[in-house]
This record gives structure tokens, C-alpha cells and sequence, in this order.
């Protein structure tokens, strides 16, 4: 799938690095042009790889807007036209989709993104997508209450919203902070194969993933997870049966980017590996299994051609925000906001109103 990328904030303007330099490195050209935008000189000043975009400067000089996501709204609108200019170039004709990247739990990012997806939508008839970053449990009440609302917003403006936990993709004991490298790295992975998914291949066989699938998947709409899992395989495809079932359940089951999020309204089990090692018996079962669990009767499937020693699982969901995860945050962003906002005597008025507003 042919992509443009725009990183908002310093999560989205790292993630979206790490996808470009991937992307590059495996030839795959599937990222077509990327763009990182930032309030925050600094941030921008260590990515080398994308192009960069300063905004706000006449509100925070270059000092970013300290988690006030209503600010970080406020800048992305005065300087909406600047950025849809620098656009021109990057959103090629041949791009298939764009994905606006970002932290939902600081202030850049958190506030920019809805608003860069709002205009985006009126210009472009490709879809739209966006790929936040929940933060992790332990962050504090504020980073829980923007994602709330930024998550909020963007599920009303993207075409659908993937969401990586930053809880999911590290190890145990590693503060998340240390483990951004570690979480960047399998972002790009996964995330860059799942672009690359019908852009490597020349000359192979139908049931190759094709980026319509990817596409099919995402329509309907909400929140998507994405998990991909890999095992040492035989290379006889007879052999390798049970291999691409454990793949798949290990996929959705532990190395998904929403822990816990299985209920979907639709899926893609992309199956990657040598094609003369892709069990079709295996793949067909793994599927049934899929749709099983998930409750969907939309799910897709594919081989992704690869030269690799291993079998690997990439599942991708479409309309999980029944999971009892997305709910779960949801609840913790609710109850963040309550905290903060009984903390604050001028905004004791708002407690009646619906307590994760839109932000704008
Ligand atoms: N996975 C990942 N998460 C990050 C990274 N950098 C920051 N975060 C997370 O993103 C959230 C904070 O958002 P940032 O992107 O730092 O904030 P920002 O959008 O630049 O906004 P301001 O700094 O407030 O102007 C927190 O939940 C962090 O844990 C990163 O490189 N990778």
C-alpha cells in the first residue's frame, strides 16, 4: 500500500522516522513522501531522515506546548495552510492512503492530529488514517485524559484510527520512556509491513496480499490493532500446519498492539514467509480460527512473499472499539479527567457536561 506519513508532535515525528528508514532500508517503496510536523524545534532537530515543519512559532517560540492539547489544536488550526502546502510532492498520485502519526497523550500531537485529519479529509479523496499512541499505564492523569479526547476526536474524523499501546510492544521492567527505542523499532516493523504488504512482490501468485485488502479491512472505520508474531519454520509447507496456526494466535492474542482487543468487525491474517513454506492448509484453518475468535465474518487473507528462514503471523483489525481494552482506557481517561478536573475550581462547570469532550 502506496502511503503518505505525517508525523504531528515528537512521538509522531519519531514513529514516522523509524517507518521512512525502515521502508527505505528494505527497498520496499511503499512510503511515498514523509512529513514531520512539530511545536517544538528540538524534537525536529534530531530526525534526519523525513522533512520537518515547524508550527506555532508565534505562539511557543519553538518550545512545544507542554501537554496542553488545546493548544496543540489551536497552533495545527492557525497554521493548517502552511502544512497542506508543504503537502504538495509528498501525497503523490500513485499514494493509496495517508496516515497522520502521533502521541495521543501529549500536547502537539494529541491536540494537531484531529485537526490535520479534519482538512486532510476535504482535500484528499484517498482514505484518511490515523496511528496513535496510547500511553502507558503509569503515565500521569493528564496523558490519560488527552488521549481520551484526542482518541475521541480522531474516531470521529479518521477513517479509522490504529492504535499501538505503549504498554504492548516492550519488555517487562523496562520504564517506557527507555523503551521508546525498543517500542519505535517494532512499530516500524510491523507497521512497515503491513504498507509493504503487495509492494514487494513482482510475479507471484494470487493469493498474495494485495493493499485493497488492507484497505477493505480499515472501512469499517473505529479503532484498528494490529499483531504479528514469528516462528522458525520447515521448508516443507506439510510441516509447517500447526506453525501458522500458533503465528496467528500468538498475533492476536500476545503481540498485538491493544492488548486484549479480539472483538472486531473485520480482519486480515497476512501469512509471511517463503511461498513454498506457506502451509495453504495451515493458512485456511488459522482463518476459521480467526473469524471464531474475533466474531467477524470478514476476514481476509494473504501471502506476503518473503525470504526468511521463519513463518510469521501479521493480523490486522478493523472496528475494535467493543474490545474491552479500547473501553478500558476509555474508562481511565474518563476518570483522569474527573481527577483533574475536581482538582480545578474554574472548570467545576464542566463536570456536568459529558466528561471526554471533542476537541474541537
Ligand atoms: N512509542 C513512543 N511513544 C512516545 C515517543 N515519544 C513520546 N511518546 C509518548 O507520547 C506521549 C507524549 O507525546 P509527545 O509526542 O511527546 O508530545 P508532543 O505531541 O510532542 O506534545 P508537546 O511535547 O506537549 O508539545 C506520551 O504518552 C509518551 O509516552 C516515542 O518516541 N515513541
Amino acid at each position: 500500500m502506496k502511503v503518505a506519513l505525517i508525523g504531528v508532535g515528537q512521538a509522531g515525528g519519531n514513529v514516522t522516522e523509524r517507518l521512512a528508514r525502515f521502508d527505505a532500508n528494505m527497498g520496499y517503496g511503499a512510503v511515498q513522501g514523509a512529513l514531520a510536523v512539530n511545536s517544538a524545534e528540538t524534537d525536529l532537530q534530531s530526525l534526519e531522515f523525513v522533512d520537518t515543519q515547524l508550527i506555532g512559532a508565534d505562539r511557543v517560540n519553538g518550545h512545544g506546548v507542554g501537554a496542553d492539547n488545546e493548544l496543540g489544536t489551536e497552533v495545527m488550526q492557525s497554521d493548517i495552510q502552511q502544512i497542506l502546502d508543504g503537502l504538495d510532492g509528498r501525497v503523490t498520485s500513485e499514494a493509496e492512503a495517508i496516515f497522520v502519526v502521533a502521541g495521543l497523550g501529549g500536547g502537539t500531537g494529541s491536540g494537531g492530529a484531529p485537526v490535520l485529519v479534519h482538512h486532510l479529509q476535504q482535500i484528499y479523496d484517498i482514505p484518511v488514517y490515523a496511528l496513535g499512541v496510547l500511553p502507558g499505564r503509569n503515565e500521569g492523569a493528564l496523558y490519560q485524559a488527552n488521549a481520551g479526547r484526542s482518541l475521541k476526536t480522531l474516531l470521529r474524523e479518521a477513517d479509522s484510527t490504529l492504535l499501538i499501546d505503549n504498554d504492548a510492544w516492550h519488555e517487562q521492567g523496562e520504564s517506557v520512556e527507555g523503551a521508546f527505542e525498543t517500542i519505535n523499532e517494532k512499530i516500524a516493523k510491523r507497521v512497515g509491513l503491513l504498507f509493504a504488504s503487495g509492494e514487494a512482490v513482482e510475479g507471484v501468485g494470487e493469493s498474495v496480499v494485495d493493499s485493497s485488502e488492507v484497505i477493505n479491512t480499515l472501512r469499517a472505520g473505529g479503532v484498528a490493532a494490529l499483531g504479528y508474531a514469528t516462528e522458525i519454520a520447515s521448508e516443507d509447507s506439510s510441516e509447517n500446519i500447526t506453525t501458522a496456526m500458533t503465528v496467528s494466535r500468538q498475533a492476536l492474542l500476545t503481540g498485538t498492539s491493544l492488548p486484549e482487543a479480539t472483538t472486531a468487525d473485520s480482519a486480515l491474517l497476512v501469512v509471511a514467509g517463503r511461498p513454498d513454506a506457506i502451509p495453504r492448509k495451515g493458512v485456511e484453518k488459522a482463518r476459521h480460527w480467526l473469524e471464531d475468535e474475533t466474531g467477524s465474518m470478514q476476514v481476509r487473507g494473504g501471502d506476503f512473499p518473503l525470504d526468511s528462514d521463519r513463518l510469521g503471523a501479521l493480523v490486522l483489525l478493523g472496528g475494535a472499539e467493543r474490545s474491552d481494552r479500547v473501553q478500558a482506557f476509555m474508562d481511565r481517561a474518563r476518570e483522569a479527567t474527573d481527577e483533574a478536573e475536581s482538582e480545578s475550581t474554574d472548570h467545576a462547570d464542566r463536570l456536568t457536561d459529558d466528561r471526554l469532550e471533542n476537541l474541537f
